[in-house]
Order: C-alpha cells, then sequence, then structure tokens
C-alpha cells in the first residue's frame, strides 16, 4: 500500500494557507478568460482613490460601492448582466445562491501595482476572488499587531483563471495583500453581505 497511504506523492500536497482559505486553480477555463477580458475591456476603471491618495490599481464597482474613507457601502450601479454566466457559475460551484453575490469589483492592477495589508470591508461576508490575465503572489498575516511577524506571513500562489474563496478565520482573524504584479493582472471580488 506504500505510496497511497504512506508519504506517498498520490496525494496532492495540502495547498498553504490559512483555515477559510480556499482555492481552486483552473476554475476558468481560456475560453470563459477570454470573455471577462472581452467584458472588462467596456468597463471604464478609475484610480482608486484612499485617503486623497491614488493608488495605482484601477476599479469599478457593482451591487454595492464601498467608501475607504467613512467605512461604509451604499448600494451602486447594478451588476452588469454580462457577469451573469461567472456568478452563475461560481454560485454553482460554491452552492451560494446567487442574489447572494451582492458586489462585483473589477480590479486593474498595472505591472509594479500591489494591494497592501487589509481585512475586507465589515459589511461583506464572503469573498471570492477570480483571476485574469496573470498570476500573482498572494500573502496573508495575522490581524493582531502582536502576531505580525514576519515570520507568521503565508504566501500563497494564485494563478490566473483561478478562484479563491476567503472567509471563516482567513476572512477574520488575517489580512491579505498582493505583492507588486509581475504583469498586467485583473481581479473580480464578488462579495456576499454579512446578515443584519
Ligand atoms: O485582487 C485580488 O485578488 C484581491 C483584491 C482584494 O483583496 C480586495 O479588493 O479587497
Ligand atoms: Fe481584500
Amino acid at each position: 500500500m506504500a505510496g497511497i497511504t504512506g508519504q506517498g506523492s498520490l496525494f496532492p500536497v495540502e495547498r498553504p494557507g490559512p483555515h477559510g482559505f480556499s482555492y481552486e486553480a483552473g476554475f476558468l477555463s481560456e475560453a470563459e478568460e477570454e470573455g471577462l477580458l472581452e467584458t472588462i475591456a467596456h468597463i471604464a476603471v478609475r484610480p482608486l482613490v484612499f485617503q486623497g491618495f491614488e493608488a495605482k490599481r484601477k476599479v469599478k464597482s457593482f451591487g454595492y460601492d464601498y467608501h475607504f474613507d467613512s467605512r461604509t457601502i451604499t448600494q451602486g450601479r447594478p451588476i452588469s448582466q454580462a457577469f451573469a454566466p461567472l456568478l452563475e457559475k461560481v454560485s454553482a460551484h460554491l452552492q451560494l445562491p446567487v442574489e447572494d453575490l451582492k458586489e462585483l469589483l473589477v480590479t486593474e492592477y498595472p505591472p509594479g501595482s500591489v494591494i497592501n495589508w487589509h481585512r475586507d470591508a465589515p459589511p461583506f461576508d464572503v469573498v471570492i476572488g477570480v483571476s485574469l490575465l496573470s498570476d500573482c503572489q498572494f500573502r496573508f498575516r495575522p490581524y493582531a499587531k502582536s502576531e505580525q511577524r514576519r515570520s507568521n506571513i503565508i504566501a500563497v500562489p494564485v494563478m490566473r483563471r483561478s478562484l479563491y474563496v476567503i472567509r471563516g478565520e482567513a476572512r477574520s482573524e488575517r489580512e491579505h495583500s498582493i505583492a507588486p504584479v509581475q504583469e498586467k493582472r485583473y481581479s473580480l471580488t464578488l462579495r456576499t453581505l454579512k446578515a443584519i
């Protein structure tokens, strides 16, 4: 039985990542990725402004808008129908009602751009990320300042066409960030809202 139950290589190695983080490589086909990139090409993304500073990355939100400075959300423009097939696919994959996917954020990362350490806004619940065009290095660290040692950073490669989910401990007890991207990258972030 060696090789099946032992230290064998037949079982995939568990991906690194905190509890509550899950990852699916190749969630999108190449054709689906192409279709989404085509949709995004028609969307006017705008540099994100945070406390008066313009970030390198560009965004456009649908469903709900998050206001960085007041840390609140307000209802926004409806999610474009062009994303309906993506929402359906994510909903089926995660067994989440499609109506629960309340927000969709399109982010463009020009080469060299990042997203700094943060936890997603409190009104949102589950965070789902679909990556397009290039790979990136996703990182987690504890939210608790006293535990933010370099050795507590977990780096996870996130490839184009993959899907990740951040919930549970990864959502509430950790911050995440993305190291400077080598090549232009897009992400589509879907979020549910916390029950009120
Ligand atoms: O680009 C990504 O995959 C992450 C985006 C993110 O963390 C956010 O918008 O809160
Ligand atoms: Fe985030």
